[in-house]
């Protein structure tokens, strides 16, 4: 029986160079498949936006949105060390709008720790603040969805020398802050490596190549699962590991072909039946009632309970 994964079990893992994993989850069921995988950490991400809600960008998440998947994931997750995103609009206007964004994931949503995008003096502040309040932060820098505005879309970063040293200032600054791991998403392998390098604390790459010390996937994404970024642009980086999205197909097309000819509910499924000795009196009581097409209904429901026979 496995343990709860702890800060001091990730740090261990990291000492180690065993690869971190991470994968997101919203819900109930997704939270116990990631679970029961023996997945590291679960990450409830604000791109449960674009994944299960339908929207092109994760900029329309709220706090209330958040908190409802954090606390599905808290009841659906017993081991899987459990962090949040802070959605956009929930952190970065003052450090104590941060602070009680992160305090409520925590409360509230039960997450173990919180994520928040970015690198500039306002992030560095919100981080320093969250983590002196004795919240654990991961940050995350490259390509930050909820800055897309000011990116021109989900573009990769870090491509220039200057853009990669920014990266690396960036996250000298997160760890110093009191990050204890910060997501790489969408960077060169090079500059995820260089950064993993620089740092004390375990990098989490998405999209930023092999040498980070663990790795995050989007659910929907590895599963092979429909969502509207796969119907435009899915991530070049992100690799299906199965094609969930066939097989729910493929069920729900049986269903409704079953339902449809009548083959389901058969016998096997239809499992109720009216007490010993009450049949006869509900039939009378239709017949009694006038309600004779209803009676001949029921009489003959009866015979098909016997019998099998239509
Ligand atoms: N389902 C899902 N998976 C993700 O990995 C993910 C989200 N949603 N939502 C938030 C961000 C957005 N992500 C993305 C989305 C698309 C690309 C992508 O395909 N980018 C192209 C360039 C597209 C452009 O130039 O506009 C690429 O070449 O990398 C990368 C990251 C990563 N994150
Ligand atoms: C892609 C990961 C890192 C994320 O932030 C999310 O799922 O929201
Ligand atoms: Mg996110």
């Amino acid at each position: 029986m496995a343990q709860k994964v702890t800060m001091r079990y990730l740090q261990l893992k990291f000492a180690r160079k065993e690869p971190i994993t991470m994968v997101t989850a919203y819900d109930y069921p997704s939270a116990v498949h990631v679970d029961q995988a023996g997945i590291d950490m679960c990450l409830v991400g604000d791109s449960a936006g674009m994944v299960v809600h339908g929207y092109n960008t994760t900029l329309p998440v709220t706090m209330t949105e958040m908190l409802s998947h954090c606390k599905a994931v808290k009841r659906g997750a017993s081991k899987c060390f459990l962090v949040g995103d802070l959605p956009f609009g929930s952190y970065e206007q003052a450090p104590h709008q941060a602070v009680e964004s992160a305090v409520s994931l925590v409360k509230e949503g039960g997450m173990d720790a919180i994520k928040l995008e970015g690198g500039n003096a306002s992030r560095i502040t919100a981080v320093k603040a969250i983590h002196d309040a004795g919240i654990a932060v991961i940050g995350h820098i490259g390509l930050t969805p909820q800055s897309i505005g000011i990116l021109g879309g989900f573009r990769p970063q870090g491509l220039t020398s200057e853009g990669a040293m920014k990266l690396l200032e960036q996250a000298l600054l997160l760890e110093a802050a009191g990050c204890f791991a910060i997501v790489l998403e969408c960077v060169p392998s090079a500059v995820g490596a260089a950064i993993t390098s620089s740092l004390q604390i375990p990098t989490i790459g998405i999209g930023a190549g092999p040498f980070c010390s663990g790795q995050v996937l989007v659910y929907h994404d590895l599963l092979g699962m429909m969502h509207p970024q796969h119907t435009k642009v899915a991530p070049k980086f992100c690799k299906q590991f199965a094609k969930v999205g066939d097989v729910i197909q493929e069920g729900l097309a049986k269903y409704r072909a079953e339902v449809s000819s009548g083959a389901f509910p058969c016998h096997a499924y239809t499992p109720y039946r009216i007490n010993p000795g009450q049949t006869d009196l509900f039939l009378k009581g239709l017949e009694s009632k006038g309600s004779l097409d209803a009676a001949q209904a029921a009489a003959s429901a009866r015979g098909w309970e016997e019998t099998g026979e239509r």
